[in-house]
């Protein structure tokens, strides 16, 4: 059952999915993955439909993956945790543009899933990270193939095994955020971007589409590779101090 923590909605040719849990900085929750995927999948098919947008609203994108979930997730059923690849699956599966609205902060998850768009939006705001190794854990999401593809190999290692925070500036540098704009402004632009591909003819757009980015079954095998490789760090000591000490940080 929706919980109201994603919001989706059809404007014009675009299917808008907004996260909004801001009580939680957008913390992605299982739910939420479900729901983020049933909007994705559903589009597939849908001819009304030629673009989508993912935004989290204005202040922050997501802080990534619900740690309580972590916490919560049962390590020696990894099924527990399956709505985050799945999900995985849904944006390596998918063949129509996704335009991501970033706003804030993005963190784990929300700077992962940027690099399975088609167009990247951010303000000046906006600030990137995929700290997984601070909690012990290792890249998910095919992002150590992704992210050494656009960014190169050195600002890769930065982001993903340094666990480093780019800016807005920086990530345009890297070239995973086509656009800066000001706070506020990033899902007005995105919805410009959206009626431009929308106006293109959309049996070109998906063909081209497809011959630009890495095959799916290259990505669904690093998803897979990676997800395993995740599920065992997950019961690692390091991973399960430091989802204690995020839980226990405001009761020291
Ligand atoms: C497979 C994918 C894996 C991943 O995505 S790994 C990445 C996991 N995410 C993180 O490590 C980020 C954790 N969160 C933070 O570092 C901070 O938060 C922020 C920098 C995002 C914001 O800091 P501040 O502005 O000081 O806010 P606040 O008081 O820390 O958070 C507000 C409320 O949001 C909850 N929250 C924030 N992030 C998460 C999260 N990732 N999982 C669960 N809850 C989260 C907090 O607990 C708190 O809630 P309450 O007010 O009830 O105490």
């Amino acid at each position: 059952m929706p919980n109201g923590n994603i919001i989706v909605a059809e404007e014009r040719g675009t299917r808008v999915i907004t996260l909004r849990r801001p009580g939680k900085k957008n913390a992605i929750t299982q739910d939420m993955y479900r729901e983020m995927s049933h909007a994705i999948d559903t589009a597939q098919n849908n001819p009304d439909i030629r673009c989508m947008i993912i935004t989290g609203g204005s202040g922050v994108f997501t802080a990534g993956d619900d740690i309580d979930d972590f916490l919560k997730a049962d390590t020696a059923r990894p099924e527990t945790l399956s709505n985050g690849a799945r999900f995985l699956y849904s944006l390596a599966l998918n063949v129509k543009p996704i335009i991501a609205a970033v706003d804030g902060a993005s963190i784990g998850m929300g700077t992962v899933m940027l690099f399975h768009c088609d167009y990247v939006l951010a303000s000046n705001a906006a600030t990137f990270s995929a700290p997984y190794i601070h909690l012990g854990l290792v890249p998910v999401g095919a992002a150590s193939l992704l992210m050494p593809n656009t960014m190169g190999y050195q600002r890769a290692f930065a982001m993903l095994v340094m666990g480093r925070t780019f800016t807005a500036a920086e990530a345009h540098a890297a070239g995973f955020v086509n656009t800066v704009v000001s706070p506020g402004h990033t899902e007005v632009e995105a919805r410009k971007v959206a009626r431009e591909i929308c106006r293109l003819p959309a049996e070109a757009v998906a063909i081209s589409r497809r011959l630009l980015r890495t095959p799916p079954e290259e990505l669904t095998r690093r998803i897979d590779q990676e997800t395993h490789l995740f599920g065992e760090r997950l019961k690692s000591d390091d991973a399960v101090a430091a989802f204690n000490a995020f839980a226990n940080r405001k009761k020291r």
